[in-house]
């Protein structure tokens, strides 16, 4: 697969000019709180259009609370979770409903989870494919799009097989496609590798990689493990609901 596979089957291909490079995504202030448990902390973070992020640190040190608050798929209590439009405008996540929220998630954002999150039902393309159906894109032009993507994953000859006969790799491989296949520009990853074991992980963070960074769009990745944050550019550690450290990598695939 070339990087030059990947562009064609982006749809919505995202500038990587160096005005691009301004914060995508800038929490301000963020607070969270589940009963008396402090999940976030007045956490403040600018994420930079076309940078890999790897978020690490402890258990319960609040990394998943904060990809949840940055994606839009829970509110904060307190504080902003601004996204940078290509026109220079801000939304306010936190502030959007419920409504806006989730349609802001199915055109501008995408999700890889550790289990893919993938339907058992459907095939592979299919369940690539939904994910353009949900935006209203007719079936045969959804499948055509998918197809794209399955093939610029490695993925060719595999459209119709469904979940439960693919490898874990490439059901993950599934899931990347069906994470971008809409046009997302920001990807938020949870422990994509957890359930993969290490030879398979790093392919497909690498994978995951070229995919999105390399195609100049976000990535934000939750991850326990050293090997898959050496392969992003900047690794930022969490510790009770906060920032301890923020590092760039000296080297790194993105
Ligand atoms: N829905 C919830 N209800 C109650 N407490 C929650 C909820 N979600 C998270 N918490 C608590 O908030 C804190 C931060 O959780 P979070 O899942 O963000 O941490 P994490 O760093 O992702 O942990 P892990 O590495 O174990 O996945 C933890 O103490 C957790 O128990």
């Amino acid at each position: 697969m070339t990087s030059a596979a990947l562009e064609a089957a982006t749809p919505h291909p995202v500038s990587s000019t160096p005005a691009a490079r301004a914060a995508v995504l800038s929490a301000r202030g963020l607070t969270k709180a589940y009963h008396a448990t402090r999940a976030l902390s007045d956490l403040s973070l600018d994420i930079r259009a076309g940078e890999s992020v790897a978020v690490m640190g402890p258990s319960g040190g609040g990394k998943t609370t904060l990809l949840h608050c940055l994606a839009g798929i829970i509110t904060p209590d307190t504080g902003q979770v601004l996204l940078r439009h290509d026109d220079g405008g801000t939304t306010d996540v936190a502030r959007l409903s419920d409504r806006d929220r989730s349609a802001l998630r199915r055109s501008t954002f995408g999700f890889v989870f550790q289990q893919g999150l993938l339907i058992p039902e459907l095939t592979a393309l299919e369940n690539v494919a939904v994910a353009l159906m949900l935006l209203g894109v007719d079936r045969s032009s959804a499948e055509h799009s998918a197809a794209g993507w399955l093939a610029a994953l490695g993925l060719a000859g595999l459209e119709d097989r469904r979940v439960g006969q693919l490898s874990g790799g490439q059901a993950q491989r599934v899931a990347i496609a069906r994470a971008q296949v809409s046009g997302a520009s920001v990807i938020f990853a949870d422990e994509p590798t957890g359930a993969l074991d290490s030879g398979t992980s790093a392919d497909v963070m690498d994978l995951l990689l070229r995919s999105t960074t390399g195609t100049g769009k976000t990535l934000v990745v939750v991850t326990h493990d050293d090997g898959i944050a050496r392969r992003c550019a900047r690794t930022v550690r969490l510790r009770d609901g906060r920032i301890v450290s923020d590092s760039l990598q000296a080297e790194s695939a993105a």
